[in-house]
């Protein structure tokens, strides 16, 4: 899962070491080791001549090279817009490594192409960089630290960031809500909505909760044969009417079926038209005044990328969605959509379908999944 993105974080890691390494010597600074460097980085900048042995520490070429072109001789250390040679020289020496925005500009730059190739929309990318750069830039760091330690840190908090906006307990929810506690889902057709909300029915009958099934989706020619399969397999109660009848008409009997029978949880399905098409969002409209869910969910597959984070804003203008549930995650290299969906319709990914057993329905947890990106699980 999320394999590609996962290589992208690691290539970033990788490149932001390389090019700001500095705190590897294993040197513990004393006062009077810190006196040395300082003063030999003093004749080094003097000279304006890179110290071979510190070279990494000096930093990237563009720092020596606006050292060197100082119009006065001076070193670039004296100029306050950065901390400059001198600065991170004396920082090394008393235990501290700086890290400057030259050090960042191109593993940063690569950073970007490689979230936006990986389909992560342009301003959750955005949001990413800029995080990251806060978090590392002008940062003094214990040299016991390690610049991976750092970047780690900087891409975990940056991700987490954007991944777990909104995020709440929905068995929590659950559990605290009156009953019958009726949830609708949304989203386009084949992406896995039927076999998500058979799904969710299997998840809260492992913790206890009874749910009925009830099928809005009164379009399509076959739909009720097809959660019809689910509600046999899984020994659960289906609320169906004939086909072109009225979606809202059919969730709102699965709602009194449920009061009438101490039912907990009501799974409403709805037909998965296009987006773009008037009627269904009408309908959608027309299920939201009738029935008033307590949630409505928006269902899309993870490969869809940032087909599936427009998809949910547009649904989440029709019906506001309360969270998201991404499909086929197990099919998915990119995590674009992943990455990207929460922060772009300010609703958390509540599960991630990650197979097409019932059992394969994964809650999203947002520590976890950016521990698993960056390779820390
Ligand atoms: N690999 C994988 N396949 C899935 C997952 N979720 C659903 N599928 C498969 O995707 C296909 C479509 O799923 P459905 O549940 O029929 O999709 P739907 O959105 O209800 O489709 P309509 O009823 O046509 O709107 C089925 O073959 C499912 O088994 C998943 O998490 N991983």
């Amino acid at each position: 899962m999320f394999d590609g993105l996962k290589d992208k974080l690691s290539s970033f890691r990788e490149d932001v070491v390389e090019d700001t390494s500095t705190g590897q010597s294993d040197a513990t600074a004393s006062d009077d080791a810190a006196g040395e460097v300082e003063k030999k980085a003093e004749e080094a900048d003097a000279e304006a001549t890179p110290e071979t042995g510190e070279s990494e520490q000096t930093g990237a070429p563009a720092a020596e090279e606006s050292a060197a072109a100082e119009p006065d001789g001076k070193p670039a250390a004296d100029d306050s817009s950065g901390p400059g040679r001198l600065k991170r020289a004396a920082a090394f020496a008393t235990g501290k490594v700086i890290i400057e925005e030259e050090d960042l500009e191109e593993p940063l730059q690569d950073l970007e192409l490689a979230l936006l190739s990986s389909d992560v929309e342009m301003s959750v990318a955005d949001r990413i960089l800029e995080t990251v750069r806060e978090k590392m830039l002008g940062e003094t760091r214990a040299q016991v630290q390690t610049t991976d330690q750092l970047v780690t840190e900087a891409l975990h908090d940056a991700l987490l960031d954007v991944i777990s906006v909104g995020q709440f307990d929905l068995e929590q929810r659950i559990a605290e809500a009156d009953k019958p506690v009726t949830v609708v889902f949304t989203g386009v057709n084949g992406v896995g909505k039927t076999t998500s909300i058979a799904k969710l029915s299997e998840w809260l009958g492992e913790r206890g909760y009874s749910s009925v099934l009830a099928n809005g989706d009164t379009y399509r020619a076959g739909a009720n044969e097809q959660i019809r399969e689910h509600a046999e397999a899984l020994d659960r109660k289906l609320i169906a009417h004939e086909q072109g009848g009225d979606p809202a008409a059919v969730i709102y009997d699965g709602v009194e079926y449920a009061e009438a029978n101490d039912v907990d949880v009501v799974l409403g399905d709805t037909a998965g038209r296009l987006h773009t098409s008037n009627d269904l969002m009408a309908q959608l409209e027309k299920i939201d005044r009738v029935v008033d869910p307590d949630l409505t969910l928006f269902v899309d597959e993870a490969v869809a990328g940032q087909d599936a984070v427009k998809r949910a804003q547009e649904f989440d203008d029709a019906a506001a969605i309360d969270g998201s549930v991404l499909t086929k995650a197990d099919a998915d290299s990119s995590g674009g959509a992943a990455i990207s969906i929460a922060y772009v319709t300010g609703k958390p990914i509540l599960f991630l379908g990650v197979g097409q057993g019932y059992d394969d329905l994964r809650r999203f947890d947002p520590e976890e999944l950016v521990d698993e990106l960056l390779g820390e699980t």
